[in-house]
């Protein structure tokens, strides 16, 4: 009875949320409408040289049209930014106008503001190359079905970054400035709602009940789940969680192993602030919670190239790592070898190091090495160094996994010893919000 019920929601969300998309589609191909003038610009609906209108196809056109506009958002950055103030200004407007769209979002704003921000920095940063943003974008899309987003909530959200913008930007707003946003914004919506609608046939998100619960360090758990239906994950992508303790907020974990068919998988999670999903997870989950998983994400593990491997894991980092060489004990291209470095802030800190060794001692093409750091005295960047001292890797394809400065420190120097930088794979930072 109630799998019924669920079922039939779920089908009339996914009738709602196509109608919605083939609105907003039909709306975004018709002709644009003339702006509205800005208050006190008395200038009545004029339109400026370029309307709202869709653009940055994948023709050279669009991605002039793309160029020109990230050359003029960036010259004018200084009149909307801290981006920090322009998206508080965004919220209050967008909630003071529906309210009810408050429900969507978390209790504290705190991470959408930062994940918004770092959102802003992204498109304007990679303007200039809309098809790959597109590629982003549509991910992003998918992604977004499991908050309940509708195209017409986007049609909200812009109204209330014009806003925002004419707020910021005061006497000094131009037409032509409001003109870029909104096109990139628009772009953006467009290849989210394409990459939302071309996922229309699986669910926006899956339940998945715990079925293990390890605490291995007392800031951390390897924790066991399985989902009802299948999840479509590969080995080393990330998908999002959420814990009945926190509606609404979803975090980022990688998959700590590879698919299996029984839809058990695990994520490893340490407790980083109060407050959080991580801390949700590591001390107030037990065997039988039920949590809520958005799509699979993420391409750390290149499909096509086959060269022997370097991993680098940095703590919890191990995740996607571990998932990766589960996968290749099944499916190794032969002859391939493998070296994983896998570093901790203490040798007590390699969590899951039993596992390791004996799937190592097993494995004669895997070389494991653990790289420990002298608890918390030692100086950071052990493990890059080790890696970058431990041989010549120039001709190796090369993932890695594990905090910010330790993935760019290792890539800096592997790029530096003639590993190309498209031989070096992680996640996009934009993956970690
Ligand atoms: N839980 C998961 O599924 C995944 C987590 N991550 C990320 O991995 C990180 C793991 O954090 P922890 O376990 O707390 O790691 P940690 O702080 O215990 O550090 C692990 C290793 O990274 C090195 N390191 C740390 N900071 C560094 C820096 N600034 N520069 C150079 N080396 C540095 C340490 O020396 C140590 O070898 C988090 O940032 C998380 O977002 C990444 C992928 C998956």
């Amino acid at each position: 009875m109630d799998l019924d019920t669920t079922s039939s929601t779920a089908e009339y969300d996914r009738l709602i949320a196509r109608h919605h998309a083939m609105r907003l589609r039909r709306q975004i191909l018709a002709p644009a409408p003339a702006f509205a003038a800005a208050p006190g610009d008395g200038a009545h609906g004029r339109t400026g040289d370029r309307t709202h209108d869709d653009s940055y196809g994948g023709t050279c056109d669009g991605a002039r049209d793309a160029a020109a506009d990230q050359r003029l958002i960036l010259g004018a950055l200084g009149l909307v930014t801290p981006f920090a103030d322009l998206i508080d200004h965004l919220y209050a407007f967008m909630f003071r106008r529906r309210p009810f769209l408050r429900a969507l979002f978390p209790e504290s704003m705190e991470f959408q503001q930062v994940h918004l921000e770092r959102m802003f920095e992204y498109l304007i940063e990679h303007l200039d190359q809309p098809g790959r943003l597109s590629a982003t974008l549509a991910q992003l899309g998918r992604d977004h079905r499991k908050l309940g987003v509708r195209p017409v909530h986007y049609e909200a959200f812009e109204e209330a970054l014009r806003e925002a913008i004419r707020l910021r930007a005061g006497a000094r707003w131009t037409v032509e400035l409001e003109g870029a946003w909104v096109r990139m914004l628009r772009f953006g919506v467009r290849s989210m709602v394409a990459g939302a609608e071309s996922a229309l046939t699986e669910p926006p998100y899956w339940h998945a009940t715990v079925v293990g619960h390890e605490r291995r360090r007392a800031d951390l758990a390897v924790v066991r789940v399985r989902t009802g239906e299948p999840y479509p994950y590969r080995a080393g992508q990330y998908g999002t969680v959420e814990h009945p303790l926190l509606p609404h907020t979803w975090r980022q974990y990688s998959m700590g192993c590879a698919p299996r068919a029984d839809n058990e998988l695990e994520f490893h999670v340490r407790r980083t602030g109060p407050g959080g999903v991580s801390e949700a997870l590591v001390e107030h989950t037990a065997v039988g919670e039920r949590l809520r998983l958005g799509p699979p994400r993420g391409t750390l593990m290149p499909e096509d190239d086959t060269r022997d491997l370097l991993l680098v894991a940095g703590g919890t980092g191990l995740a996607p790592m571990k998932a990766i060489v589960e996968e290749l004990v099944e499916h190794r291209p032969r002859g391939r070898r493998v070296h994983l470095f896998v570093g901790a802030r203490a040798r007590a800190d390699l969590y899951d190091w039993p596992a390791l060794a004996e799937l190592g001692g097993r494995k004669p093409w895997l070389e494991l090495i653990p790289v420990a750091d002298d608890a918390a005295a030692g100086p950071r960047g052990r493990l890059a160094e080790a890696v970058s001292r431990a041989g010549d890797w120039s001709e190796h394809l090369a993932c890695v996994s594990g905090p910010a400065g330790l993935v760019d420190e290792v890539r800096t120097r592997l790029a530096a010893s003639g590993l190309p930088p498209t031989r070096i794979h992680h996640d996009p930072v934009l993956a970690r919000l």
